[in-house]
């Protein structure tokens, strides 16, 4: 027994130290303290209220990467960056070496083989599928009116029922159900009706939230955790389960009916097909022949991509122009200048859609007429600079590589990069780079300013960078720029607005506000 203690008592100090040892050799740039056993976590835990912030503040302190080691055992260890070199360097110039990866399609398994986690030619094979039905002017226009009718027959009724009330209404959960209802459209030409006044609980609108959640938590816990918790069938990953069958009730259900009508329609009438996204990519050459799992992944990627991303841009974007009147008024001038002193002109979708004009009260500028708005198109870049929907990326790495700032990155090394840290960044930004200025997007000429995408890089830079930029950016003007030119809004007392603790950058306990009609 004696000898057995003393043996314990060389042995167990030994391996501590090898440990020890061990680890310094592997994090050589500590981002926090590392303790015993529970590496960084205590001071991660510790700051969790204010994350984001305390990220950037460690990364710029450590000249802007270091090494982020989570408890023993649990494999959650990572290289962080902020750098701008970096991050051109693993998006752009040396793409190939860095991947998604597998450790990120477990997490992300709902995306299935969908643009988001899939690698190598899969990705390749959709991106340039996507690319092409995305640039198409009919699809871009079926957007376009999409979406100026959600703005006439949905957003605005609801404001002006809420304002006679005098009902608070949470502008979050608004751009929510709004983006949601005009992603289904865009992708299976459906209106599950999420926005209307009554607030209404969609239960595949409940499903995506509960989606988003459960991917969240599964990055908060190791992995062995989170695959118990599947495998029995308990907690989160329970609610997963449940959230994915709804979902996938949902898309298959639009997969079916339109290989059903694709089947009846002659060579001719496929012209004539609706322009939603799922119909155009089923009457392209080869398009049907794809399994339903394929489109299934496919259909849900794309609504997760068009759908959480705009809806966090227009809220943190409603939060700086209601703290910032002198903007407020800016945008406002501009769009007087532009549209009010002459008729307005938009007649290009037929007799139809003029008749829906008039009829509603409220007014809504086309995609043609919003890209003249560059002050507004500035205080939207600036919002998603301060305030990027998706705060943090993920990356593996394939091989070794040495990185722009020096640090040395082994094969399957995991490696974060910081959107939030990068759009704060002073070197990029200048001293400033905490304010909310749109004077910065906008040259000397009056044009916006054009900066590289690997330094304002709220849409990712280089070959995955995304898609629906330019979409986005439109759709998001034509509301802002409805809802500013018909309303004030009034922030709730005392609102705090911090992050939640969520995958992508929300507002904690949303944005509620009092809405005032606007006499101008
Ligand atoms: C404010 C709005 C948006 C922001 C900030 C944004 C940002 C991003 C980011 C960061 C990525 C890279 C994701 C990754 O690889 O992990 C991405 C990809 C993508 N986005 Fe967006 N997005 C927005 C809106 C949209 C909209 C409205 C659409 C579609 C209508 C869209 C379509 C896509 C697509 C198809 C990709 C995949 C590109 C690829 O993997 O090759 N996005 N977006």
């Amino acid at each position: 027994m004696v000898a057995m203690v003393l043996y314990a008592a060389i042995i167990v100090p030994v391996l501590c130290s090898l440990y020890m040892f061990h680890r310094r050799r592997c994090c050589k740039h500590p981002l926090l303290r590392d303790y015993p056993i529970l590496g960084m976590l205590p001071t991660v835990l510790f700051n969790l209220w204010r994350l984001h912030d305390f990220f950037t503040e460690g990364l710029i302190k450590h000249g802007g990467s270091g090494d982020l080691k989570g408890p023993w055992f649990t494999n959650m260890n990572y290289f962080v960056t902020c750098d701008s070199r970096n991050v051109q360097h693993m998006l752009c110039k040396n793409f190939d070496n860095y991947v998604k990866g597998h450790d990120f399609r477990e997490i992300f398994e709902p995306f299935g083989d969908g643009f988001i986690a899939a690698d190598y030619e899969t990705w390749k094979y959709i991106r340039t599928l996507l690319h092409s039905l995305m640039n198409q002017p009919r699809f871009k226009a079926f957007i376009d009116q999409t979406v100026q009718k959600k703005i006439l027959t949905s957003l605005l009724p609801m404001f002006d029922h809420a304002q006679q009330l005098g009902r608070m209404v949470n502008l979050q959960d608004v751009f929510l159900r709004f983006t949601f209802d005009n992603i289904c459209l865009t992708t299976v030409g459906h209106d599950p009706k999420c926005l209307s006044i009554d607030f209404p609980v969609v239960a595949v609108e409940k499903a995506f939230r509960m989606s988003d959640k459960s991917i969240f938590y599964r990055h908060t816990v190791p992995n062995s955790v989170w695959k118990l918790q599947k495998w029995l069938q308990i907690g989160q990953e329970k609610k997963m389960t449940e959230a994915s069958k709804t979902i996938d009730e949902f898309i298959y259900s639009f997969i079916t009916s339109k290989r059903k009508e694709l089947r009846k329609c002659t060579k001719e009438e496929m012209k004539e097909v609706p322009l939603d996204l799922l119909s155009l990519w089923m009457t392209e050459e080869g398009g049907c022949e794809h399994n339903d799992k394929f489109i299934r992944d496919f259909a849900f990627n794309f609504i997760v991509a068009g759908r959480g991303s705009m809806a966090s841009t227009l809220t943190w974007f409603f939060w700086l122009v209601i703290k910032h009147p002198l903007v407020e008024a800016k945008i406002l001038e501009e769009i007087k200048d532009h549209f009010k002193t002459n008729e307005k002109k938009n007649d290009e979708y037929g007799h139809g859609f003029d008749d829906l004009k008039q009829s509603v009260s409220g007014e809504v500028l086309g995609m043609e007429e919003v890209k003249k708005l560059v002050y507004l198109h500035g205080a939207l870049c600036e919002a998603l600079r301060l305030f990027p929907p998706i705060p943090i990326e993920r990356k593996q790495a394939v091989k070794v590589d040495i990185l722009p700032s020096g640090h040395r990155v082994n094969g399957n090394t995991m490696i974060m990069f910081s959107l939030y840290a990068m759009g704060r960044c002073e070197e990029t930004w200048g001293k400033d780079c905490l304010e909310f200025k749109p004077e910065r997007w906008i040259s000397e000429k009056g044009e916006i300013v054009k900066v590289a995408s690997y330094k304002f890089i709220a849409f990712n830079a280089g070959p995955r960078s995304c898609l629906g930029k330019d979409l986005a950016l439109l759709q998001m003007k034509m509301v802002a720029a409805s809802m500013l030119w018909s309303y004030r809004f009034q922030m709730a007392e005392g609102h705090v607005a911090s992050p939640s603790h969520s995958f992508g950058l929300s507002m904690k306990n949303g944005l509620k506000v009092r809405i005032m009609k606007r006499d101008l």
